[in-house]
């Protein structure tokens, strides 16, 4: 058989390969369009170069006043200014990657910087990477109080760990911030391209002191008095004017005669001294962070909802 003699039928070469080859512009515009790039590219690396000076010059003035260099709530400003401004055919994706290479650097810059990760397979690593840069030291540790540890030794700046879910191995880890003076200041991952699922989520604990980005969702740690059962402290809670998105409950080992600790995810900003905290009526209730809510989620789903 030859080719003329072929019978009719469905072709059997796939459709793409017979589009035409994109065309390359010819000789000239290459050169130009190149051209064109390496000065875009110049004047790119000129503005990083006086935003990377600016940051320097705020360090010394931190310096002075004290306060860590990482601000989660201000690259979550940064990141949330940008993404509603951002146009054109580079995917979003790429621009919060950028940006979190640069925040990255520009914290490094001005004090030491590494990431304790406690993670539940690769997740928390992963999203550790994501998040803080691919230079930024990470070192795996083999339970949570271990990555807090490496925060208050200060052997790292920053621990990431699992959001908190009942039943989940070291889930209470929450339990010991208030003593160790840490705060949950963001949630990672802290962006999520329109219509993915989300899936695992990790809090970033310091021992800075989380501030309002203007949506925001705070933690709350609560000491119940005597049997409080869920719907009581959730009551409670709503009463005082601090209605939980999500509650987490831990009663602690079998037979220990503890009250319920309860960890509370509400809406909003919850300073210290809050008027609300001191209108609930607990043995004790306590700030212990807050993060920015993260962009693209849909409203409604908590920090660690599939
Ligand atoms: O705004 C600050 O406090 C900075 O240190 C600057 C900067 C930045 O590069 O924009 C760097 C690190 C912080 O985590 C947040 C922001």
């Amino acid at each position: 058989m030859t080719l003329n003699n072929m019978p009719a039928g469905p072709d059997p070469v796939p459709a793409t390969l017979h589009a035409p080859a994109p065309q390359e512009p010819a000789g000239d515009a290459l050169a130009a369009l190149r051209t064109e790039i390496d000065a875009l590219d110049d004047a790119l690396q000129d503005l990083l170069r006086r935003r990377a000076e600016a940051v320097a010059r705020l360090a010394e003035s931190r310096a002075k006043a004290g306060g860590p260099a990482l601000r989660p709530a201000r690259e979550a400003k940064i990141l949330r200014r940008l993404l509603a401004r951002h146009a054109g055919p580079l995917p979003a994706a790429a621009l919060v990657r950028l940006w979190r290479e640069i925040f990255a650097a520009t914290t490094a810059m001005q004090a030491p910087f590494a990431v304790a990760v406690f993670s539940q397979g690769e997740d928390q690593l992963r999203l550790a990477r994501e998040h803080f840069g691919v230079s930024t030291p990470l070192r795996h540790h083999p339970t949570a109080a271990r990555a807090l540890g490496a925060v208050t030794a200060g052997e790292a700046q920053v621990a990431v760990l699992p959001v908190p879910d009942e039943g989940a191995p070291e889930a209470d880890w929450w339990t010991r911030l208030d003593s160790l003076r840490l705060q949950v200041v963001a949630c990672l991952p802290f962006w999520l391209p329109r219509g993915e699922e989300r899936g695992a989520a990790a809090f970033a604990v310091t021992a800075g002191t989380a501030e309002p980005t203007g949506r925001d969702r705070s933690l709350l740690s609560v000491e119940a008095m005597g049997e409080h059962s869920r719907a009581h402290i959730a009551q409670a809670l709503a009463a005082a004017g601090l209605a939980p998105r999500r509650l987490l409950l831990h009663r602690g080992p079998p037979g220990a005669a503890v009250p319920p600790r309860a960890l509370a995810e509400v809406d909003g900003f919850v300073a210290a001294d809050d008027p609300r905290l001191a209108a609930a009526t607990f043995a004790r209730i306590q700030p212990i962070g807050a993060y920015a809510v993260p962009e693209g989620v849909p409203e409604g789903a908590p920090a660690g909802a599939r």
